[in-house]
């Protein structure tokens, strides 16, 4: 279907911790989104007449809230003044869906409107993860098929070593953004760092031992010694970069 008031769609990555959101409906497609929503840490209303037994199971979990009727606008009104974040209509009645996306217009909240996208402000790309790496796919609703099919590929193409590569790369931004003061020497070494063979180390299994040694290294140049922070003559960045590239066994280069 051509989503006729979706032009141009902005991607954008939400921290959902302790936010109130609101599901209404409670069959697979509810279920798959309330899963998503929990994994994400928001504290989530479900209304629905039935729910799955996968809801049912779910139920317990503190952060879950089942209402055991149809919808009714008054839920707008009964949540008082904390509004939902995100509601999203998942029954199987369009003429509910539509209504509830009417509701929802003035409340401050987006709507996903399952079967309508364009009623929905927004709409739910398929996701691959590894660690703080996420990658997502949408079509915009041309194809959710499509859409999972290439998430699917970049799923065998990322494999776990993108995890423990992202932790890495975390940790040694951190250190660096805290140590080294000079802001374009920061920027070269992050440059820099992607260019070193860390994947390569990790498939090969060295990667434990060069990271302490780099660690070693990387504690005992300059920047780390707090009697030269903030001072003005740096030293070229150019010698943890050469450490970044010493690699360890797995034959030479
Ligand atoms: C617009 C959007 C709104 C939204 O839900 O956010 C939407 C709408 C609709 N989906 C429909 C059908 C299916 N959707 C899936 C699967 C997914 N659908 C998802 C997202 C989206 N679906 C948004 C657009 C995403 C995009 O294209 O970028 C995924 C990616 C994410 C998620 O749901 O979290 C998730 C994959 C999760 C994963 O990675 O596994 C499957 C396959 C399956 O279930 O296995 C089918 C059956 C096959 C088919 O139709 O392709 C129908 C027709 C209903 C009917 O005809 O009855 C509509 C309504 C319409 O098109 O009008
Ligand atoms: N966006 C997506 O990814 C997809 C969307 N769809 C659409 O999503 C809709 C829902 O899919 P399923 O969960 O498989 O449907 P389903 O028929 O299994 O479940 C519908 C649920 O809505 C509840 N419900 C019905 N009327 C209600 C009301 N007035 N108030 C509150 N709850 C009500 C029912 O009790 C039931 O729990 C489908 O009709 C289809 O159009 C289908 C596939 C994928």
């Amino acid at each position: 279907m051509e989503l006729t008031n979706w032009q141009y769609p902005y991607p954008i990555m939400m921290n959902l911790a302790g936010s109130k959101c609101l599901i209404i409906g409670g069959g697979p497609i509810a279920e798959r989104k309330l899963r998503s929503l929990l994994q994400a840490g928001a504290e989530v209303t479900v209304v629905s007449p039935t729910f799955t037994t996968g809801i049912l199971a779910m139920e317990p979990q503190p952060n879950v809230i089942v209402k055991r009727q149809t919808y009714d606008p008054s839920i707008w009104a009964a949540h008082g003044e904390a509004r939902f974040v995100l509601v999203i209509a998942a029954t199987n009645d369009a003429r509910v869906n539509r209504q509830i996306a009417m509701d929802a217009n003035g409340s401050g909240s987006l709507v996903n409107i399952v079967d309508q996208p364009e009623l929905s402000s927004f709409i739910l790309p398929s996701v691959v993860r590894r660690g703080k790496l996420v990658i997502t796919v949408s079509t915009g609703g041309a194809s959710p098929s499509a859409a999972r099919k290439i998430a699917k590929e970049l799923d065998n193409a990322y494999g776990d070593e993108y995890e423990i590569y992202l932790d890495f790369l975390t940790e040694t931004r951190l250190l660096i953004q805290n140590h080294v003061k000079d802001k374009e020497a920061r920027q070269q070494l992050f440059k820099e760092m992607l260019a070193w063979d860390l994947m390569r180390y990790i498939r090969e299994g060295t990667f434990e031992a060069w990271k302490q040694q780099f660690t070693l290294a990387l504690h005992h140049t300059v920047w780390m010694q707090p009697q030269v922070q903030g001072e003005s003559e740096l030293p070229s960045w150019s010698f943890i970069n050469e450490i970044g590239q010493q690699r360890i066994g797995g034959g030479d280069e």
